[in-house]
């Protein structure tokens, strides 16, 4: 997949992502300027996203950027399956970037004058003006266009104790649980990692039987970023990274909830099932070495809640 040292891109695999005891772990961004400061002004149609449908990471600043009704954020999107360049894009079409061109996201990273070292990961917010990355960090990115461009709705101040705790467990045991899960090279921490996903799964369907949202009756932060692993848990996470003790499909209130939550305005438009097979089912030598997608399952995403 490639990482970089200094602004210089370097084919290969980053030792760093498995721990000895078989674990995944996950490289920290480390691009984590705001928009705001003096480098980055707060200018409408100054910013663009990097993203790729199939990330999750990425899904969360799609669904801000959907929910706030910034469309003057401008988006290219790469394509489903990387190579051993990473994220490409193609010349045209809808996997192009128009902004800089980039024939992988390598390029985009590469283009910053700031000499980027680490993982090649998107999202990437960047700033069209300065020719700069403002962050590769989801959960920033979708802090900072929150607070600048939505008054703080997703995460206002009365719910924040709440949304950290949710948003602390959800990420561990769930975002980056079927990761872990998925990812792991050993059966114990495979069954610790999936174990804990079902475990936060369920607490979470219990907790929705008296409870609209994750606190309470306003939509937060801490659903929008629930919200991608549910998307793509029963059609890849279930199969895929073999998180199969139940399907979202089978629970009582989770369900309903992300079915609720799909049919907000602008949220289906950020969904796209058939890339999210096409991702995680794309061939793999360890977990899909043939590449074949499964041709199920049905889910009824558009049905009554
Ligand atoms: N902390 C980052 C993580 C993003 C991330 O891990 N993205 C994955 C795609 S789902 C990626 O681009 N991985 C490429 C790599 O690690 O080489 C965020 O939340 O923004």
């Amino acid at each position: 997949m490639g990482y970089m040292v200094d602004g210089i891109y370097h084919l290969g695999d980053d030792p760093t992502a498995t721990l000895p005891s078989g674990e995944f772990e996950r490289s920290r961004s480390t691009v984590r300027n705001w928009i705001g400061e003096s480098d980055f002004p707060v200018e409408v149609g100054r910013y663009h996203l990097f993203v790729a449908w199939n990330c999750p990471w990425a899904h969360r600043a799609l669904l801000t950027r959907a929910l706030l009704g910034l469309d003057d954020l401008t988006v290219s999107y790469a394509r489903p399956n990387r190579t051993d360049q990473g994220w490409v894009f193609d010349a045209d079409g809808a996997f192009s970037d128009p902004i800089l061109g980039a024939q992988a996201i390598h390029n985009v990273y590469s283009a910053d004058p700031m000499g980027y070292t680490g993982r090649l990961t998107v999202p990437v917010l960047w700033d069209k003006v300065a020719g700069r990355m403002v962050s590769n960090e989801s959960a920033d990115i979708v802090r900072m266009l929150g607070a600048l461009f939505g008054q703080d709705a997703l995460y206002p101040a009365a719910l924040r104790d709440d949304i950290d705790r949710w948003n602390d467990l959800i990420y561990r045991t769930v975002n980056n649980g079927v990761y872990r899960a998925g990812f792991a090279t050993t059966q114990e921490a495979y069954e610790n990692a999936a174990r804990e996903v079902f475990a936060t799964l369920d607490e979470i369907d219990a907790h929705l039987a008296t409870s609209q949202f994750l606190c309470g009756d306003q939509f937060t932060e801490a659903d929008l970023r629930l919200f991608p692993t549910l998307a793509r848990f029963d059609v890849a996470y279930h199969y895929a990274f073999r998180c199969n003790l139940r399907k979202i499909a089978d629970y009582a209130h989770l369900w309903p909830y992300a079915k609720a939550i799909y049919a907000m305005p602008g949220v289906a438009d950020t969904v796209r099932f058939d890339i999210y097979k096409q991702g995680y089912f794309s061939a793999s030598e360890k977990r899909n070495p043939l590449g074949i997608i499964p041709i199920g399952p049905t889910l009824d995403w558009e049905g009554g809640t």
